[in-house]
Formats: structure tokens, sequence, C-alpha cells
């Protein structure tokens, strides 16, 4: 074993009462437990590392004293100032399962192959459309928002079909198909519907890129996966996870972004590679340049990206009449400021307790229940995204992905709707006629998909078709990838986070039907194989929360790092720079107000926008809606009580 992991040989200190979680890592982030090791205090500065061995968390050369993020999160943490950097690894909570102990994918303890991942998307995801009684589809859309701005796995677009073929076009297997080092294609079963129709044999999967074929690793230690983004809740979907991507998506002038005005709104840049990023059909149609790769992937999406975006301006033009005097950058990062700020109380406040639950969430201090600064801040603790949570628990919640998407009208009447599969890489839709509000009331109107183990056949048979018969099977993808990535099995899971442990099929009926017991008996040859992916996606939910034991385990322990592992959250008296006048603007923002505030003819919304309209949630003008009192901005040249001139933050904390 690794011996940065020895911090979870200690017996389990969690218990499963009342249904309440507690991250059992509090007390032993001290002894170092991240990928790196930490730093000691004021390291000095270590030379740019080789670009081939990117991966391997290349420190800056120096931390500047300053009130601000870093676009790619670098010197966040002051003692290892790589840590939750783009290009970095995951993390992880149990040690790698690998077929060959390495890197290989992931084999049944017999060693045969584990079932067909399409098999077992077939098996056990069925379509079956069941609507979620509380819920909007504004719920599915954020939660895919607050995923891109923590994680993407390195290789891979998650948009486009990847460059690197191992199925050919018309889905036969190629000869790259058995090089395990790049891919492992899904490979179909005998009855698959869609090989019935199409003779297609296999579905393209290319396996993520690790830090061992960067070469940060010795031969013999297991690989790691990294991710290509920044590990924080940054809002770098919208700014960018670089410098040199930033410069792209900024005016550089009244501290904007850069948009384009058609219609009478402004919209995102354009993209300069339209017909390599997009599935445009003809050269005129919108494909869109944003902080993140993923931006055109579906409608909803980008309509969310929009409207942070559009925040972002809306804010920078208020700061700007507020403090004539600043300059452009002052501007930019204020805004960019307070747009984070908002994006972290919607997603900690507004979003979390819904996904998590309430109690756990206060219980576990990922939420306070506050009118004042909450200083959690704690720098051992590592910000690192885990492999488990963005490979397995939180994708449970493509379950929630609804395969139509209405146009709502002021009247909250359905005016049509679209099909998913027909829009996705195409966003010139949102620029068409009154779409973009009507998609944004359909957002918030509209029910999202129930969190069970049935999905959307628009993403189980259709992804990405790009105008074809078929497309790609998202959850065969996920069963895929969690076998890529070497996940420990559901059964380890179980144990780690307190429950226990199988050693019969039998012993999953604690938290799993009879059926689908019979279904993971009928699939996997022993307890021991079944795919956390999988386990964990059958397990009834903790009551108040929409994840069963295992995932919310995982799920809460990541919510929990990211907020106290972030020198810069927003509650912080110090790093999150804001005043407690100012923060408690903030608290008044929500989803609603938000998609009022940048959409251009939507007028009313309920005031819980994640909750379904009702008596106890009626659409109200949006004016009625609370809203952030920008006039707090204004500095004390102006008048106002901030000070930015008194800023403590100058010089660098090391280097330079
Ligand atoms: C229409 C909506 C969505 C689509 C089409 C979609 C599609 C995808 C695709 C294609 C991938 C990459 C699969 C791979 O190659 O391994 C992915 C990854 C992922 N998705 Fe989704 N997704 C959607 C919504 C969501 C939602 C609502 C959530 C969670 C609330 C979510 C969580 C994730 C996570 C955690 C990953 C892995 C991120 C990483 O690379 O580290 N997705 N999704």
């Amino acid at each position: 074993i690794h011996p940065s992991y020895n911090v979870f040989l200690q017996s389990p200190q969690q218990s499963l009462n009342d249904g309440l979680f507690l991250p059992r890592s509090y007390n032993t982030y001290h002894g170092g437990n991240s990928y790196f090791g930490n730093l000691p205090p004021q390291q000095p500065p270590q030379q740019p590392q080789d670009p081939a061995t990117l991966g391997c968390g290349t420190p800056p050369a120096a931390c500047p004293k300053t009130r601000y993020r870093s676009y790619d999160g670098s010197c966040n943490n002051l003692r290892n100032p790589v840590l939750g950097t783009p290009n970095t690894p995951y993390t992880r909570l149990l040690p790698q399962n690998y077929g060959d102990g390495i890197s290989n994918p992931t084999l049944a303890r017999s060693g045969d192959e584990l079932p067909l991942s399409r098999m077992v998307s077939l098996t056990i995801y069925p379509d079956v459309p069941i609507e979620d009684p509380i819920f909007t589809l504004n719920a599915m859309q954020y939660g895919q928002i607050i995923t891109h701005d923590m994680s993407m796995i390195l290789g891979s677009t998650q948009a486009q079909p990847h460059s690197t073929a191992c199925c050919s076009p018309d889905g036969q297997l190629l000869e790259l198909a058995d090089v395990p080092e790049h891919c492992y294609p899904i490979r179909l079963p005998e009855h698959d519907p869609q090989m019935g129709r199409t003779n297609t044999r296999c579905m393209n999967f290319v396996r993520t890129i690790t830090d061992k074929d960067r070469r940060c690793v010795p031969d013999n230690q297991p690989a790691e996966q990294l991710t290509a983004v920044n590990h924080f809740l940054d809002l770098s979907l919208v700014y960018g996870n670089n410098e040199q991507v930033n410069r792209q998506v900024r005016q550089f002038q009244g501290g904007r972004m850069r948009v384009e005005a058609r219609n009478g709104q402004e919209w995102p840049p354009r993209s300069n590679n339209a017909s390599g990023v997009c599935a445009i059909q003809n050269p005129r149609e919108a494909c869109y340049l944003a902080g993140d790769a993923r931006v055109n992937q579906n409608p909803q999406l980008t309509l969310l990206q929009v409207v942070l975006l559009r925040e972002h301006n809306r804010l920078a033009d208020a700061l700007a009449s507020l403090n004539p005097h600043w300059d452009d950058e002052t501007v930019f990062q204020e805004a960019r400021m307070i747009n984070v700020a908002q994006h972290q109380f919607i997603t900690y406040y507004e979003w979390l307790p819904l996904f998590i639950g309430s109690q756990n969430s206060l219980k576990n201090k990922i939420i306070y229940n506050t009118k004042g600064f909450v200083d959690d801040y704690d720098q051992s603790v590592d910000p690192t995204i885990l492999n488990e949570h963005a490979t397995a628990a939180f994708r449970y919640f493509h379950s929630l992905i609804v395969g139509s998407l209405d146009l709502v009208t002021e009247a909250r009447s359905s005016y049509g709707s679209l099909r998913l599969s027909d829009w996705f890489n195409r966003p010139q839709i949102l620029e068409e006629g009154e779409n973009f509000d009507q998609l944004a009331r359909g957002l918030n109107t509209q029910p999202e998909s129930a969190a069970d183990r049935f999905h959307t056949s628009e993403i189980t048979q259709f992804m990405f078709r790009a105008g074809q018969a078929f497309g790609q099977d998202l959850k065969a993808t996920d069963v895929q990838r969690n076998r890529d990535h070497g996940l420990a099995s559901y059964n380890d899971y179980r144990q780690f986070c307190g429950l226990p442990k199988a050693h019969t099929f039998e012993g999953f009926l604690d938290l799993i039907t009879p059926k689908d017991v019979e279904k993971l008996a009928n699939l996997y040859q022993s307890p021991d194989d079944v795919d956390l992916t999988v386990g964990g996606s059958l397990e009834a939910h903790v009551p108040g929360t929409l994840a069963g034991p295992t995932f919310l385990c995982i799920l809460t322990e990541q919510f929990f790092r990211s907020r106290k592992g972030d020198r810069f959250f927003f509650e912080n008296s110090v790093g999150g720079g804001l005043t407690l006048g100012q923060l408690n603007e903030v608290r008044k923002t929500s989803m609603s107000r938000l998609l009022c505030d940048n959409s251009h003819g939507v007028r009313a919304m309920q005031p819980r926008g994640f909750e379904r309209i009702s008596h106890s949630n009626p659409v109200v003008s949006c004016e009625s809606l609370p809203s952030v009192d920008l006039s707090l901005w204004k500095d004390a040249n102006g008048g106002g009580e901030v000070t930015l001139e008194a800023d403590p933050f100058r010089g660098n904390y090391y280097g330079k």
C-alpha cells in the first residue's frame, strides 16, 4: 500500500446512526494525506518542469500576496502551492484495484473479465421515465456546472468524439483497441439492441491519462489519473483554468468578459474552431468559447454558462459605476470575487442540502447556521478531488437527466420541447427566437428525472449521436471509467463507510432490493467484484438525501474538503475577501434571481429555483426576490466603507 494511504488503515470511526455521516478523515489530515505530501511553510520555489513530465505538479515561481485567486488554483495552499492545480492527479480514499496491480483495468477476483459494461448498462439502467416529485431540471443542471468546475479527466473533451479511435466509425474494433495503455473499448453484447440494428460491435473508449503516462512516478507504483482543470469551486468554467485561457475570454475593458451582442442579448465569444469543437451543420451556427471545453455539450448547460458570464458583466458594470476610479483589473477581479462567492453560496446553501441533506451538511460542518464569518480554513486539508467522487459517486446524478427540454412561456405553459440528442454540441438553438428565456423558465419549471437506477435513452443509446441513428452510452461509459481508474470494489467502500462488508450477494440486502441483488448475482461472479458505480447506484437513499449511504459518505467527504481546503472560501474572514456586510449580502443571492437578472424576458420566478413550483413556492415577480445590494462595494475613495488601498496583501509569500 502506498504510504500516503496509511491514513485509511485506521478503524472506521463512522457510524450509520440516524443516517448522518462524519467524514472519517477529519482528524487524519495532519499526517499529510496529500498526493504530494505537504511542503514545509515558505518552501523556496522550484525550477519549472519539463513539459514532458507535466502532470507531476509544477510549483509556481512565486506566490504573490493578493486578495484574488489565481486562475489555476496555484498558491491557494501556501504550504503546497501546486495543490489543486490543473493536470495533477485525483486523490483517493482506498488504494487502486488494477488488473495487473499497476495500471490495467480492473478484473474480477478470479482474474476473468468483469461483465461487459454495456451489458451492465442494459440490465441495470433501463429507460423508465419517473419524474422527481420535488426538484426541477435546474437541480440536475446546476449539478453539472458544479462538476465541470471541479474536475475533468485528462485527455477527453467529454463532448466530442475522441480523436483516438479504438473503434472504427461504423463500430468495428480497430487494431489500437488491443493497446491497453490507450484503448479500452466498450464491447457490445450479442443481443445488444444497437448492434442488432447496425452491426456495431464496439463504442469508443479512450483511457484517462495518468501520472504514469506522464512519467511522474516510478514504474512499480500504481497509476493515478490526472484531471485537466483546477480542483477548486471557483468558476474556472467561466474564467478559465490558466492565464492564457483567461486572456482569451476577457475584454480588458471596464472589468468585463468578452461577449458578442446579437438580437439585443449578449453571448459568449465564438470558438475559432467551431467545426472541430461543435456538431454544427453550417458555418454560421454558434459554437462558443468559454473557460471550460465542455461549454457547448448540451443546451441547458450552455444556458447556465451564459447566465454566469452575463452575471460577471452585470456585476462589473455596477462596480465600475460605483467606483469610477477603479481600473479594469480591479473591477474585473472584484466582480469575479462576487460571482464566485455567489456560486459557492448557491452550491453549498441552496443546492447541496437537497442532495446530501441539510442535517447531514450541518452536522458535518459543510454548512453553518450563522450570520457571521466561518473561519474553518485548514491548510492541512487536501482540496484535491477524490477519484471515487468524480468517477462514481457524483456520476450517480446522471440519473436526473431528462430526454426532452421544455420551452416554457411566461404564463408557465409549455410551448414545445427539444429532443436532447438533437442538440448536443449545437448551442445555436439558444439564440433562436425566444428560446433562451423559454429554456430558462423550463429549467425552473420542468421536473428533473428521479434519482434512481433508470436513465433516459437519450444518454444511454443516443448520446452525441450527431445526426446518426445511435450514439454513445453514458452509463456503460461510467462503468467502464470506474474500471479504467481501477477503483476499489463496492464492497470495499461499504466497509470504508462503516457498513458491513458482504460475504455473499445476500449481504447487500440491507440496502439493495432482492430483485436488484439478483441482477448483481447474475452479472458478477463474486460480491467483491461489484463495481462501486453499480453497487452504490442501487442503494436505498438515506432519508432527506438523494443518495444511498456509500455514495453519501463519499460526496460528504468531498464537499467537506472542497470548502475547508479552500483558503479563499467565501465565508472566510481573510481569504474570502468580503466584509461581514458584503458576506451577508451575498447570502441573499439565489438561483432564481440569477436567472431573472441574466435572461431577457423572464419577469417572474419561484423563490426556490431547484424546487418545483407549488403553493409554498409560487411564481413571483423577479423584483420581489431578494438581491445583493452592490452599494456595499463602493470604496472609501468614493465615500463607501471598503478600501482596497489598505489591502494588507502586498509582496510575495515566497519567491521573487
Ligand atoms: C445532460 C447532462 C449531462 C451529460 C450529457 C453528461 C455527460 C457526461 C460525459 C460524456 C462525461 C464523460 C464520461 C467519460 O468519458 O468518462 C461525464 C462525466 C461526468 N459527469 Fe456528466 N453529464 C451530464 C450531467 C451531469 C450531472 C447532472 C452530474 C452531477 C450532478 C454529472 C457528473 C459527472 C461527473 C462527476 C463526471 C466526471 C467528471 C470528471 O471528468 O472528473 N454529469 N458526463
